[in-house]
């Protein structure tokens, strides 16, 4: 396995909480500050974002983390160099002090390097451009530009001497959302929105050109469209039944037997269905859970109201839980039935070869509880940990700005935004050091602190831009390889 990790090829992921070794991501890139008000909701952002702080002052320090955890002769002993260097050249793909780790991957990277090519270039280039639109010269001239050069043009939809050819990709810092890692699959996306497409076909493009997904080439799954939707009137294809859409943040590999796929806003039922026979079929799980949630722009995919803390911890949104559900149950205006989001919550499981009796699971923690009792063998109680710590109205707040939402670097070690204070106490009470990411990479850094032996930590980002993009750092990972403990 250690060689592999070196070479960078391989590619595992059974649980949400397993030692992290490889991810991608990508860093903010030039298109993100380029999204004025009149586009922002359209580009799926709330506000405009101001760049440099999201760079400098937020993302580096999830940089900054990632390789201490996942490759730390990266970056030790080089900190005071990179936090000194006004122009951030360790964190830009290409540049001459770029980090380059195998386990820390930018996307952008590696679409670059399947753009030295030339035969993919011609081709990712005639994709791009006929879904943007661009003309035959346009082409012609994209197609002489350095690979690297290019890749930077594919995503933020600008030349470098600033010029728009087309929109940027705001969201692709979301790297979750194009695909999902299940065991040694990979699920690509399709996508809900309009603004994510050209996401998913560079995400395409670099799963099946890339050496680093060469030996599981033949295990990407992709989901067939629907026939009958190609025939619906367009205003009859949003609210349709059979529209077939699924974003990566809608799918949680939870056990090694087990997916979660949620359907939202995004991610829609035909979709979940048409990965549940692809993937029994192929006999990648046994066991797949359909959380259905309302669809609401607030909740968006299921990461964003529960992910995983721990095997026996779970972080979740009280109000769409059992204590939603109860606390409904005490107040007496219920009988009169006032709108009640929770029923469009709804969680089905299906077995393999008995798909046709589901079992219906009646709240969240119940599933999470037998995710954690019955697929992972927790023999501890399970805790459940609630954002805003349940207090109204910080829950709702909070998971607003992704208290939900958090990456877990190994078991019962998370990263997650530092301003959900409410959610902070919450794991405090339950016994978890709260450290920002600063301060643990200079104890990192200074050997005050090793990464080996840290165990039930929250590590606090810096997100008064990042949050405004409305997603956590769970969104912003897309795991690659994860190794369970025993
Ligand atoms: N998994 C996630 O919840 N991803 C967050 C995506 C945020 C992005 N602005 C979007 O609306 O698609």
């Amino acid at each position: 396995m250690h060689t592999e990790i070196t070479a960078g090829t391989a590619i595992h992921v059974a649980t949400e909480t397993g030692t992290l070794k490889r991810l991608l991501i990508h860093s903010p890139d030039r298109g993100l500050g380029k999204v004025v008000p009149s586009k922002a909701q359209d580009w799926l952002f709330e506000d405009i974002v101001h760049l440099d702080t999201m760079r400098r002052g937020e993302y580096d320090y999830y940089v900054k983390l990632l390789l201490y955890f996942l490759d730390p002769d990266k970056i030790k002993g080089k900190l005071a160099e990179i936090d000194n260097d006004p122009t951030r050249s360790f964190f830009i793909p290409g540049s001459e002090n770029y980090f380059d780790s195998n386990c820390v991957v930018d996307i952008q990277k590696l679409l670059g390097e399947i753009l030295e090519n030339s035969e993919v270039r011609v081709k990712l280039t005639a994709a791009i451009c006929g879904i943007e639109r661009c003309s035959y010269n346009t082409q012609e001239e994209l197609n002489q530009y350095d690979p690297h050069e290019l890749a930077k043009i594919f995503i933020s939809g600008s030349y470098s001497d600033k010029r728009m050819l087309f929109a940027p990709l705001p969201n692709l810092i979301f790297m979750r959302d194009i695909g999902i890692v299940i065991n040694d699959h990979i699920l690509l996306n399709k996508p809900a929105k309009n603004a994510r497409t050209r996401e998913s076909i560079l995400a395409q493009f670099v799963f099946f050109y890339h050496p680093m997904f060469g030996k599981i080439k033949d295990s990407i799954i992709e989901i067939p469209e629907n026939e009958r939707h190609f025939l619906l009137p367009d205003d009859e294809k949003a609210s349709d039944y059979h529209r077939c859409t699924l974003e990566g943040g809608d799918v949680m590999m939870v056990a090694p037997n087990h997916l979660v796929i949620g359907c939202s806003e995004r991610t829609s039922l035909y979709a979940a269905q048409q990965v549940m026979k692809l993937l029994f079929e192929k006999h990648v799980v046994s066991k797949i859970t359909i959380v259905k949630i309302p669809k609401k722009r607030d909740y968006m995919h299921i990461d964003t109201i529960f992910t995983q803390v721990k095997k026996n911890v779970w972080v979740l949104l009280g109000s769409l839980a059992r204590l939603g559900d109860e606390a409904k149950k005490q107040d007496l205006l219920h009988f009169f039935g006032p709108q009640d989001t929770n029923k469009e919550f709804r969680i089905l499981q299906f077995i393999k070869d008995d798909e046709r009796n589901p079992t219906e699971i009646e709240n969240l923690e119940d599933l999470l509880t037998s995710i954690s009792v019955q697929d992972l063998g927790v023999t501890e109680p399970v805790r459940f940990i609630y954002s805003g710590d349940n207090e109204f109205p910080y829950g709702e707040r909070e998971q607003w700005t992704d208290s939900c939402n958090l990456l877990a670097l190994k078991d019962g070690v998370v990263v997650g935004y530092d301003r959900n204070d409410k959610t902070l106490d919450a794991f405090r009470k339950h016994g978890y050091q709260v450290i920002s990411a600063k301060d643990l990479i200079q104890k990192l850094e200074d050997d005050e602190l090793s990464v080996e032996t840290l165990t039930d930590t929250f590590i606090t980002l810096p997100s008064a831009e990042l949050s405004r993009a409305r997603g956590g750092s769970h969104c912003m990972s897309m795991p690659i390889l994860r190794v369970s403990a025993p």
